[in-house]
């Protein structure tokens, strides 16, 4: 047989028909559902009297519209709360496997859900109305993003129609330098091979360098890859990957478990496997990352400069950063760390998890909120981080900086809540987007690791994390 690669062995399990154009009804695994776009595929639903196909693929939880602060009063926003409370009711009607509503002790960012109760599991082809669902992929399965009306599609049928994409590998050989994160890695990819370098491939990410990321590390990689233009990203199966979901919730459990974990070890690119398109980096000439503009790839080194317009031969690309500039308030030639920085987000579906917590607590211990910055919010991704990291006493380091310490939710990765930014605000966030607009109307984003943002936070502008070490 000819050598496969791990997207072709995702894609080839899940084929439940092919047409002679390769259009295929793709059956689906996991469907996890948030707020935002499960209403009118619901109502859907209702109006054509179906019910789910299968109730156990659906885990769900209510994220985006979350309010971070007292969530003991309730949902302030009557929008909000009308949306959270469609999706309880929704739920209630329809069944799920698992329900996290608001306020619930394991709600959370769906993508740091999934994972951690053991939902998202090697193999698996994983939806969601939700475009960071590529972050999935770290496990080995096939999870993309869909929109509503696939939604519908999925719940009525557990099928998808695709098509498949050409596949992509992005190796990334030695080891990250000490204070380079996977957030580091997925920024400079971005910035190496543009924001649409991926479009209409899947990515694997492989190399050393990626293997010797945690669980944690690849989710934030493979969140990225719909930044870099790929509707996925995967990593293939390896320890890490089984020693994580390992014991979680729903995972398999005793002989399930051990044919499971078989089967899990074949989810590799066999050698020899042929790619349409290979990129290949060197760990070694990666360093802690800033972006700098209205574009993930609009990202520089933290000791670089803000690039200059004028160097640019390509007009519509020099159009773009003239008009970046402008937004961001700032000037060619600047120094990234002489840049300071309002606010302070660390959070997001990108850098939300335990692992994250704990590299922004190392800088921030013992350290204290710099007098230009005015809030430093800290957002677990999910209620069991969140207890997690009072265990570990992670809220007190953050608390005794002057950080707040906030409830799970998207929280200000996007301004559909209560936490976003003034205009001409700049933020120091982890999270993956820097669009216009994105964490409030005329809001400055920069997107960066946690441990950057934790930096920033302290000294007040962009600084070397490992200056500070
Ligand atoms: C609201 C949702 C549909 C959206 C997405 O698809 O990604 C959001 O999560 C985002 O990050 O912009
Ligand atoms: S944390 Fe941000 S990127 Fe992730 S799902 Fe929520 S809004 Fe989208």
């Amino acid at each position: 047989m000819m050598a496969q690669t791990l997207y072709d062995k995702l894609w080839n399990s899940h084929i439940v028909r092919e047409e002679e154009d390769g259009t295929v009804l793709l059956y689906i695994d996991r469907h996890l559902v948030h707020e935002v776009t499960s209403p009118q595929a619901f109502e859907g639903l209702k109006l054509a009297g179906r019910k789910l196909w299968r109730i156990g693929s659906i885990v769900s939880t209510a994220d985006h519209n979350v309010p971070t602060g007292e969530i003991e009063a309730g949902i302030q926003d009557p929008i909000a709360k009308l949306q959270v409370d469609t999706l309880d009711s929704n739920i209630k009607e329809f069944g799920a496997l698992a329900y996290f509503p608001f306020q619930d002790a394991g709600q959370g960012i769906v993508h740091v859900m999934g994972p951690e109760q053991g939902a998202t599991l090697p193999g698996m082809t994983v939806v969601c109305g939700d475009s960071h669902t590529s972050t999935h992929g770290a496990f080995g399965a096939l999870a993309h993003g869909i929109g509503t009306s696939e939604v519908e599609h999925t719940m009525a049928t557990q099928c998808i129609t695709a098509k498949k994409s050409k596949s992509m590998l992005i190796e990334v050989s030695g080891s990250l330098k000490n204070g380079v994160t996977a957030k580091d890695l997925a920024l400079y990819i971005i910035g190496q091979i543009g924001t649409a370098g991926g479009t209409g491939y899947a990515i694997e990410f492989g190399g050393e360098a990626v293997r010797g990321l945690s669980m944690e590390g690849r989710m934030t990689l493979c969140n990225m890859a719909i930044e870099a233009g790929a509707r996925s990203g995967m990593v293939a199966v390896d320890q890490t990957t089984i020693d994580y979901v390992q014991g979680r919730p729903f995972a398999p459990k005793g002989e399930h478990w051990d044919k499971a974990v078989a089967y899990w070890r074949t989810l590799v690119s066999d050698e020899g496997a042929q790619f349409d398109k290979v990129y290949r980096f060197d760990a070694a000439n990666i360093e802690p990352q800033v972006t700098w503009g209205t574009s993930p790839e609009m990202v520089v080194d933290v000791n670089g400069r803000v690039p200059d317009p004028a160097a640019e031969s390509d007009p519509v690309k020099r159009g773009g950063m003239e008009r970046a500039l402008q937004y961001m308030g700032l000037q060619a030639g600047t120094p990234l760390n002489e840049i300071a920085v309002d606010i302070v987000f660390i959070g997001s579906c990108t850098n939300s998890r335990i692992e994250d917590l704990r590299e922004a607590a190392a800088v921030a211990k013992g350290r204290s909120k710099a007098a230009n910055v005015s809030r430093v919010l800290v957002v677990p991704g999910s209620g069991l981080v969140k207890a997690q990291a009072e265990r570990e006493g992670l809220d007190k380091i953050f608390l005794d900086a002057g950080f707040e310490w906030r409830e799970p939710g998207c929280s200000m990765c996007l301004a559909m809540n209560a936490d976003r930014l003034a205009p001409q605000q700049r933020c120091a966030s982890t999270s993956n987007r820097n669009f216009e607009g994105r964490q409030g109307n005329g809001g400055r984003t920069h997107l960066v690791s946690p441990a950057m943002a934790a930096a920033a936070a302290v000294t007040g502008r962009f600084t070397d994390i490992r200056a500070l070490n």
